[in-house]
């Protein structure tokens, strides 16, 4: 099979000016993401995982080195709207409904308006928020509408999912329901998905590919390509397999802590 890459950097940096002096948020990243992969950046805060999605999403540019996603520059990726990005914050509108906030890249788009209606059901009902489409944000939990966020990432079947932590503020069954969702959606249409986490169990549990960062600067101390089968029950979680690659994860964070 012939891999096309997605997401490819060369030896990337980003040094930040600030009144402190100059933070090197990433050091030499080198990294392929093939399409169809789905790759977890875990690390300790600061590592730079933030700041290497925002450079793919060109919302930060790189001071050295190079990065291309889908061939071409991560600005000219953005104008063909090559990626949905779901944030750590859930970023909704107030003013409009859940169903508003998420048919608004789809308005945006130019969908016709039956599509849009379709899309938003789709999305929500894999959310688990079928029925709360015409409440407004402050009518939901902070979980709740971290998941309409997700929702409105997933509404325009971008190639490419860049997601910051979304899972992060939700209890642990609505996470692991959402985990297996995002496997299944994932598995279905072929989606390249990159997924900042801090949960070594949630790293291992959804990825193909496993990048590993350490701080100051951040770079990458590992890179595990999962030998886990696509197809995975959350029970999985209990095999020697699954267990030994969540060992090779919590190694590669030591490593990084003693170059402190
Ligand atoms: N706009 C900015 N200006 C100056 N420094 C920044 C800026 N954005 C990030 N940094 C610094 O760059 C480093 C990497 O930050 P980044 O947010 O990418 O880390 P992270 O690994 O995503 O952390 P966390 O897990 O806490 O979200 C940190 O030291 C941070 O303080």
């Amino acid at each position: 099979m012939t891999q096309e890459t997605v997401i490819s950097a060369q030896n990337l940096s980003l040094t930040f000016q600030t009144n402190d002096g100059p933070v090197h948020a990433l050091k030499d990243v080198s990294l392929d993401v093939e399409k169809g992969d789905f790759v977890s950046f875990i690390g300790p805060s600061g590592c730079g995982k933030t700041t290497f999605l925002r450079v793919m999403a060109d919302l930060e540019q790189q001071t050295a080195g190079t990065i291309t996603v889908n061939g071409v520059s991560p600005a000219e990726a953005r104008r063909a709207r090559a990626y949905g990005y779901v944030f750590q914050a859930a970023g909704l509108y107030p003013w409009r409904t859940i169903g508003g906030n998420i048919r608004l890249p789809l308005e945006i788009m130019g969908y016709d308006k039956s599509d849009q209606a379709k899309r938003v059901k789709r999305v929500l009902e894999l959310v688990e928020l079928a029925g709360f489409e015409k409440k407004f944000p402050w009518q939901l939990s902070g979980g709740m509408q971290q998941r309409a966020s997700i929702a409105r990432a997933l509404a325009f079947d971008a190639d490419i999912l860049l997601m910051d932590e979304p899972f992060g503020a939700l209890d642990e069954i609505v996470r692991d329901h959402l985990n297996e969702q995002l496997l299944h959606l994932w598995a279905s249409t072929q989606k390249t998905i990159c997924f900042v986490t801090h949960s070594i169990p949630e790293a291992v549990y959804l990825s193909t590919k496993i990048v590993v960062m350490s701080p100051r600067p951040g770079r990458i101390a590992d890179v595990i390509d999962s030998p886990l089968p696509r197809e995975r029950p959350l029970d999985i979680r209990d095999t020697p397999e699954f267990i030994d690659i969540a060992h090779r994860v919590r190694d590669g964070l030591r490593a990084g802590h003693d170059d402190d």
